[in-house]
């Protein structure tokens, strides 16, 4: 991984997002470093999906900046992409191809060396469970082998950014203790993984960062352990998501970092 600058993996900077004449997301900063592991967590329609997708480029911005490793994914959408690997949460894969076509195609389009993309394909597809499934149509695939495809083909091209909404639905316990293994292996490479989720039992022991979002806009946000202090992480997000708890942080306590900036 390369590092053009010492720029953070990704920054968003007054992020504003709207549809027609909702206003989905404001005012929204974060900072995710290189080795962090960031959840994301807020309660249905409060704009996660939307912060996300921004993100990956999949959608336009309507105000603020977002750059990955320093590159303004607006000015420069090629040049931010190649550094990001995106889990939608519905992994709609092509049903045309095979696992392994699909695998290919996506290391041709980064152009990831043949030896890699082997030497990953065997790492990652017993892993999950999914070799044997690889010669296969896609369509043949449950919801949940699309998903392992899709995280195997996110990690096929060593992103820096890796970046998932809701990864752990629809995955097996094994598929799951696995995922959750490979996120902190790329974070202890120097990459950085930021993931929404509604698990919170999950986001607590996974995250060393995490931020709620209410009604498109940050509540709380800081190191996990910042954010729920002496309470779990469900204790504080049901105490903020309830309360409005925009300028408090948990159980009353000021919040853990200003609303303007969360790292
Ligand atoms: N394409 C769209 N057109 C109009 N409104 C949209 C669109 N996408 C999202 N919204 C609205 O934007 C808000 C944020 O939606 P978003 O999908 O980002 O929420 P979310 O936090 O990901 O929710 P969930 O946990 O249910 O996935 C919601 O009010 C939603 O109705």
């Amino acid at each position: 991984m390369n590092s053009p600058t010492d720029a953070p993996v990704l920054s968003v900077s007054h992020f504003q997002k709207r549809y027609g004449d909702t206003i989905a997301v404001r005012d929204l900063s974060l900072t995710v470093e290189p080795g962090d592991i960031y959840g994301f967590i807020g309660h249905n329609g409060a704009g996660k999906t939307t912060l996300i997708r921004s993100i990956v480029g999949v959608q336009p911005i309507d105000g603020g900046s977002i750059h990955v490793a320093g590159i303004d994914v607006t000015a420069d959408p090629v040049a931010a992409k190649r550094l990001c690997a995106y889990v939608p949460d519905n992994p709609d894969v092509y049903d045309f191809m095979t696992g392994l076509q699909y695998l290919t195609f996506i290391a041709d389009i980064f152009e990831v060396p043949v030896r890699d993309r082997q030497a990953r394909i065997e790492e990652y597809a017993p892993r999950l469970e999914l070799t044997d499934a690889l010669a296969s149509p896609i369509a043949s695939y449950s919801h949940g082998m699309r998903q392992k495809l899709v995280v195997i083909g996110a990690l096929i091209h060593e992103p820096r950014l890796l970046v998932l909404d809701e990864p752990f639905v629809g995955l097996d316990p094994l598929a799951a203790h696995e995922l959750k293994a490979m996120l902190h292996e790329l974070a202890a490479r120097g990459g950085a993984v930021f993931f929404s989720s509604h698990v919170l039992e999950v986001v607590e022991k996974l995250c060393n960062k995490v931020a709620i979002i209410r009604h498109g806009q940050i509540v709380a946000a800081g190191t996990t352990d910042e954010v729920r202090g002496d309470d779990t992480l469900e204790e504080v997000f049901l105490e903020l998501v309830e309360d409005g708890g925009a300028g408090t942080g948990a159980m009353g306590k000021p919040a853990p970092s200003s609303p303007s900036e969360h790292r």
